[in-house]
């Protein structure tokens, strides 16, 4: 059987999900392949049944943390429902929701796997073995996403290693946890296991979180080790085996073993573009889609390749990978799709509204430790690795007023980054109980270029944590203007 659409996404992950509605909405017909569960990795092993795993422990936290309180919260925590719970999240990783959302948008869904056959063509495999061949007139976008990065360490491929997909979607904790990473999976992860019951080692061959500034990880490697968590910073697995009583023994560089139920490898991701058929089309499989900012992928000659058909969002870019962005780039490049198709003008440099221009210095990010790291744009050091002429202000959040009456002791630690320059904001950081709900001031400070001296007119309410904003504008010092 073929059939030929106007756009063809190939996964349906909440990346692939939105660009397929938006060229609807733009009247055009798409096809939107998946080979696994309609909704992606976010869905079912990512964002939703993570953040269900910290959840309850970050609430029965939170409660003692107040005092009155904290004498209410005295039972453990009911570890059977929270994995009941997350369970609920995901829909018992069931996608007939997802299904009929995608339906009702018009959108027609195709089951099974996609390759390339040669430009705008492939063939998709159903489960039942059944193929059939989809023509896209105008473009095809790869949405097919990550999957985990197994690091080369004799021993760990044959020692039924757990990623991200397994601690996500566990049945039972193990006794005994060792993680390996030390980024945003290895720290959330560590979080919910530690506050499940299990005895958690981390070892990770640099500091936590090192793409942030430096007073997060070290905030969340204190808040780990309270939980209980062993840290093995700066060291790496030399060799990893399961031996037969089931026990996983993983050998450091320094010589010392660890021993543990289950290894959870949490060291980055890779494309999933290696089983795709890229080869056919001129591309090499197993390699990041690069794309301009309206998303279309690029050939080696930097240009849009061959004519511009071929578009890539979400994960699968290496843009910056995170559900939201994934979405906000499926929206830039929905749009720009059916306005190329309609020969309408493509509005596609900075800011315009086919243009994923965030991605490049207005990422927000907020990792779910406890407390949580909350940041958007640049950091610091990567601001002045950037060539601005920068000027950074910091503040300890527990001075001000709502954070006192938010909890007892409340400690966290706010970072502001000024491009001197041009007097605006070009990086935030914020750490601290519940400072998420403050981030996206931040990003509307920084994507917005607020100027300063405008942002002095921006009055956080008292008494809350955002008066924070307030603190690090006097800390900054008010100019006569
Ligand atoms: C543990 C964990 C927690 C996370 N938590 C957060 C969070 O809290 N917030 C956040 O913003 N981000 C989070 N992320 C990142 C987020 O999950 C990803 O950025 C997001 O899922 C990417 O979406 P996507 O649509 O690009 O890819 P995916 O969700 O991976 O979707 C790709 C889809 O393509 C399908 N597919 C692949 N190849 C083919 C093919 N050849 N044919 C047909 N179908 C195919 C796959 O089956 C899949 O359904 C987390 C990631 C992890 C690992
Ligand atoms: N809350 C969120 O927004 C959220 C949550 C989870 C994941 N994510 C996304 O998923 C992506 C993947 O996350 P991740 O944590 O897997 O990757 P990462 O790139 O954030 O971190 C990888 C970590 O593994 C360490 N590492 C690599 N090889 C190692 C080795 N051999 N031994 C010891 N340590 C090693 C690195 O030093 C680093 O600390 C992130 O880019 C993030 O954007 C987001």
């Amino acid at each position: 059987m073929s059939s030929e659409y106007d756009v063809i996404v190939i996964g349906a992950g909440a990346v692939g999900e939105n660009v397929a509605d938006r060229a609807v909405q733009g009247g055009l017909t798409v096809a939107l392949v998946e080979a696994e569960l309609v909704g992606g990795e976010c869905s079912y092993w990512a964002c939703m049944p993570s953040k269900a795993l910290l959840r309850s422990g970050e609430a029965v936290r939170a409660a003692q943390r107040v005092g009155g309180a904290s004498a209410a919260v005295t039972g453990d925590l009911d570890v059977q429902a929270v994995l009941k719970r997350r369970d609920s999240f995901t829909s018992e990783w069931n996608d007939s929701g997802q299904v009929e959302w995608v339906q009702g948008a018009g959108i027609d869904l195709v089951r099974g796997h996609a390759v390339f056959t040669g430009p705008r063509e492939l063939r998709v495999t159903a489960e039942s073995g059944a193929e059939s061949i989809l023509r896209a007139r105008h473009a095809v976008v790869v949405s097919t996403g990550s999957t985990a990065l197994l690091p080369d360490v004799p021993g760990l491929a044959d020692a039924a290693p757990w990623t991200s997909r397994e601690a996500t979607s566990a049945q039972t904790i193990p006794a005994r946890l060792t993680i390996v990473g030390g980024g945003v999976v290895a720290a959330e992860m560590a979080t919910a296991y530690a506050t499940l019951g299990a005895a958690v080692d981390l070892v990770s061959r640099g500091t936590l979180l090192a793409g942030q500034e430096p007073f997060a990880g070290e905030i969340v490697a204190a808040s780990l080790e309270e939980l209980g968590v062993t840290l093995h910073l700066d060291h790496s697995p030399a060799s990893v085996e399961r031996g037969a009583d089931g026990v996983v023994r993983t050998t450091l560089d320094d010589g010392s073993v660890l021993e543990a139920e289950e290894i959870l490898v949490a060291t980055g991701r890779l494309p999933r573009t290696g089983d795709l058929g890229l080869e056919t089309i001129g591309l090499t499989p197993g390699d990041w889609l690069d794309t301009d900012d309206s998303l279309r992928v690029l050939g080696s000659d930097g240009r849009p390749f061959d004519g511009g058909w071929l578009y890539a969002t979400g994960d699968v870019n290496h843009r910056a990978l995170l559900t939201h962005q994934g979405k906000y780039q499926a929206r830039a490049a929905g749009d720009a799709i059916a306005a190329r198709a309609a020969g309408d003008e493509v509005h596609d440099a900075p800011w315009g509204r086919h243009a994923a221009t965030a991605d490049h210095r207005s990422v927000p990010q907020v990792t779910f430790t406890d407390p949580p790291v909350a940041s958007v744009g640049l950091t610091a050091k990567a601001a002045e690795k950037a060539g601005l002429r920068t000027r950074v202000v910091d503040y300890e959040i527990g001075s001000v007023a709502g954070a006192s009456v938010h909890s007892d002791g409340y400690t966290g630690t706010a970072r502001m980054v000024v491009d001197e320059d041009r007097q605006v904001i070009v990086g935030v950081t914020f750490v601290g109980p519940d400072v998420q709900e403050l981030l996206h001031s931040a990003t509307v400070a920084v994507v917005g270029e607020v100027p300063l001296s405008r942002l002095w007119h921006a009055v956080p309410s008292y008494p809350t944590i955002s008066e924070v904003w307030l603190r690090l504008l006097e800390g900054y010092g008010r100019q006569s203007a």
